[in-house]
C-alpha cells in the first residue's frame, strides 16, 4: 500500500473550462452547480469540454459486521446475503437505477456470512468472491481485522479497481451492502475527525431512540479501544472497519491514483472517501458526492472533504443508489459545457 500524495486533476483544463463556462450564452453563474460539475469533470479528464461518460461502473462491496449482532441495526444480519442475491437477480433498488442510467454493476463479497454455495454456476457470473473472513470482529470488543486480513482486503479493492479501469471505466462508483455497516463507518468518521459517538451515530436502517443511544455508546467503546492508534488512518481502518470497508477505501485510492473520477454515495462511501484522502492525501480532488444521506456522520465527512452533494432526496438505502441517481446530472453538466453556444456567437 502506497501512502504518497495523489497528483491533482489538471489545473490548466480547470482554468480553460472555467473560461469556457464564463463565455457561454448564459448569464454568469446561471448553470449553478452544473457548471462547477462540468469544470471538475474537465479537470479530471484534462479535456475541455469534458468527454461524454459512456462507461460508468459501480462495484458493490458486501460484507457482514460483527457489531450487527449487538443491537445496532433494525434488521438481522441475514439480510446482507439476501440482498447480494437480490443484486444478482437485478431486483434491488440500485439495480433499477443502474439499469435506467446505463451503469454497469458488479458485486464483490469480501466477508458475507452466506457462502452462496447454492448459487447456480450461471448465476455466479456477477458475483466475485474474495472472502477475507466471514464477518469482521465486533469493533467495540476487538480489532475488526488482523494485519494480514487488512492487507488482503486492500489488495482485493485495488485489484477490482484495476479491473474496472481496465474495462475502460470513465467514472467509478462504490456501493455497499452490509447490515450493521453504519456503525463502523460512523466510528471511522468519529476517529478521523476526533468526534464522539453521539455526533456521528445515525438511525441507519431505522433504529429507535434506545438503539441509537446504544449505537453511539458502542462507537465510543470502539474509539476508546482504538486509543492513540487514531493517529494512523490505515490503523483506524483496520481496527474500526471491515474487509469490505478496507476494500472500498483501496478502490477509491486506486481510482484517484489512476486519474479517474469517482462518485461517492452515502455514509459508507463518504467515510471510505475520507479515509482514502487521509491515507493518500489529495485523493479527494478526484471525488464528487452524489447525494446527502440523513446520517450525521456523512454530512460531517463531506464537510471535512470539502464536498457538497449533488442531490438531497432523503435517500438512505446505500448500495451506491444515491450516487447512481446523480449520474444523469453529470451527463447534463457535460452536455451544457460542450453544446451551448458562446455569447460571442450570438451576433
Ligand atoms: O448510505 C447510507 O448513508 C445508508 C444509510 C442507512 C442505511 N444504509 C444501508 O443499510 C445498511 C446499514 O444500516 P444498519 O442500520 O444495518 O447499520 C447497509 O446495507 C447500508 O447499505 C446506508
Ligand atoms: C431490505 C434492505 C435493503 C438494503 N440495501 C442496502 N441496505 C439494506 C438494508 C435492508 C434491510
Amino acid at each position: 500500500m502506497s501512502t504518497s500524495t495523489v497528483p491533482a486533476p489538471s489545473a490548466t483544463a480547470r482554468d480553460r473550462a472555467q473560461q469556457r463556462l464564463a463565455a457561454l450564452a448564459t448569464p454568469p453563474g446561471a448553470l449553478g452547480r452544473l457548471g462547477d460539475l462540468a469544470v471538475w469533470l474537465s479537470a479530471t479528464q484534462d479535456s475541455v469540454p469534458p468527454r461524454a461518460l459512456d462507461n460508468v461502473r459501480l462495484v458493490i462491496f458486501a460484507g457482514d459486521h460483527g457489531v450487527a449482532q449487538h443491537g445496532v441495526s433494525a434488521f438481522p444480519p441475514e439480510i446482507t446475503g439476501a440482498m447480494v442475491r437480490t443484486f444478482l437477480a437485478g431486483r434491488a433498488g440500485v439495480s433499477a437505477l443502474a439499469r435506467t442510467h446505463g451503469v454497469h454493476v458488479r458485486v464483490l463479497d469480501l466477508g458475507c456470512t452466506d457462502d452462496f454455495a447454492d448459487l447456480e454456476p450461471g448465476a455466479r457470473t456477477d458475483l466475485q468472491r474474495h472472502k477475507v473472513r466471514q464477518a469482521s470482529a465486533p469493533i467495540h470488543l476487538a480489532d475488526a481485522l488482523t494485519d494480514q486480513e487488512y492487507a488482503e482486503a486492500w489488495r482485493a479493492g485495488e485489484t477490482v479497481a484495476r479491473e474496472e479501469l481496465g474495462s475502460g471505466a470513465d467514472l467509478l462508483i462504490s456501493g455497499d451492502m452490509g447490515i450493521g455497516n453504519t456503525t463502523p463507518t460512523a466510528a471511522l468518521v468519529a476517529a478521523a475527525l476526533g468526534l464522539p459517538g453521539s455526533a456521528v451515530a445515525g438511525r441507519g436502517t431505522g433504529v429507535d431512540d434506545t438503539a441509537l443511544a446504544h449505537k453511539a455508546a458502542l462507537v465510543d467503546q470502539a474509539l476508546a479501544r482504538l486509543g492513540d492508534r487514531a493517529a494512523d488512518p490505515a490503523e483506524v481502518l483496520r481496527v474500526l472497519g471491515s474487509a469490505d470497508l478496507v476494500a472500498t477505501t483501496a478502490f477509491l485510492v486506486t481510482t484517484a491514483r489512476a486519474g479517474v473520477p469517482a462518485l461517492l454515495d452515502g455514509l459508507i462511501g463518504v467515510a471510505c472517501g475520507l479515509l482514502a484522502d487521509r491515507i493518500a492525501p489529495g485523493a479527494a480532488a478526484w471525488f464528487a458526492a452524489g447525494h446527502r444521506s440523513p446520517e450525521p456522520g456523512q454530512s460531517l465527512a463531506l464537510e471535512a472533504l470539502g464536498l457538497t452533494p449533488l442531490l438531497d432526496l432523503g435517500m438512505r438505502l446505500g448500495e451506491g443508489s444515491g450516487a447512481v441517481a446523480a449520474v444523469p446530472l453529470l451527463h447534463s453538466a457535460i452536455a451544457l459545457l460542450r453544446d451551448v453556444a458562446l455569447l460571442e456567437d450570438l451576433g
